[in-house]
């Protein structure tokens, strides 16, 4: 049976930019990412999505919506990811690095795919034009995807 860990993942917007940070430490390091990360025992997931988001960027929202739900399993390691997906676009504070993130808005005629994880290519349009989406990636290493699934969805 596979171990299973809750992650948060938070897409900040504003009409025509996204914010990213690139992270500077641990897993995912050097890859631009929205900002997240475990759910510690007694918080909800939005709870840890809303500290998350303090803690790496300084931003602080009041109103997450959820967006997606990504499982990620890796053949070599036996723990599920399970990633919950929020954005906002009302937040207050300016970005500001922090020891895991380097903020950045990006257009969204300019993401960085080549330097997020690879997995970003496939529901970010899906993130970007507003709907709800589940999905399944199967990686081989941190690099290849050998396999997924990916649905929109009306309800998570
Ligand atoms: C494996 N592919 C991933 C993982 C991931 N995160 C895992 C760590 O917590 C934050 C989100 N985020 C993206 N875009 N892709």
């Amino acid at each position: 049976k596979m171990l299973k860990k809750v992650l948060t993942l938070v897409l900040v917007t504003e009409p025509r930019r996204v914010l990213l940070g690139l992270k500077k430490r641990g897993f995912g390091e050097g890859r631009w990412n929205g900002f997240g990360g475990k759910v510690e025992k007694g918080e909800t997931i939005v709870e840890a999505a809303k500290r998350e988001l303090e803690e790496e960027c300084g931003l602080v929202s009041d109103e997450l919506k959820r967006i997606g739900l990504l499982n990620f399993e890796f053949v070599e390691d036996p723990v599920l990811l399970e990633v919950h997906v929020f954005t906002t676009s009302l937040y207050k504070g300016i970005p500001t690095e922090s020891s895991e993130m380097k903020p950045e808005w990006f257009d969204l005629s300019n993401i960085p795919f080549h330097q997020m994880w690879p997995d970003d290519r496939y529901w970010f349009p899906l993130f970007l034009k507003g709907s709800k989406f589940t999905g399944y990636f199967l990686f081989q290493g941190h690099n290849d995807i050998i396999k997924h699934t990916l649905t929109e969805v009306d309800t998570l």
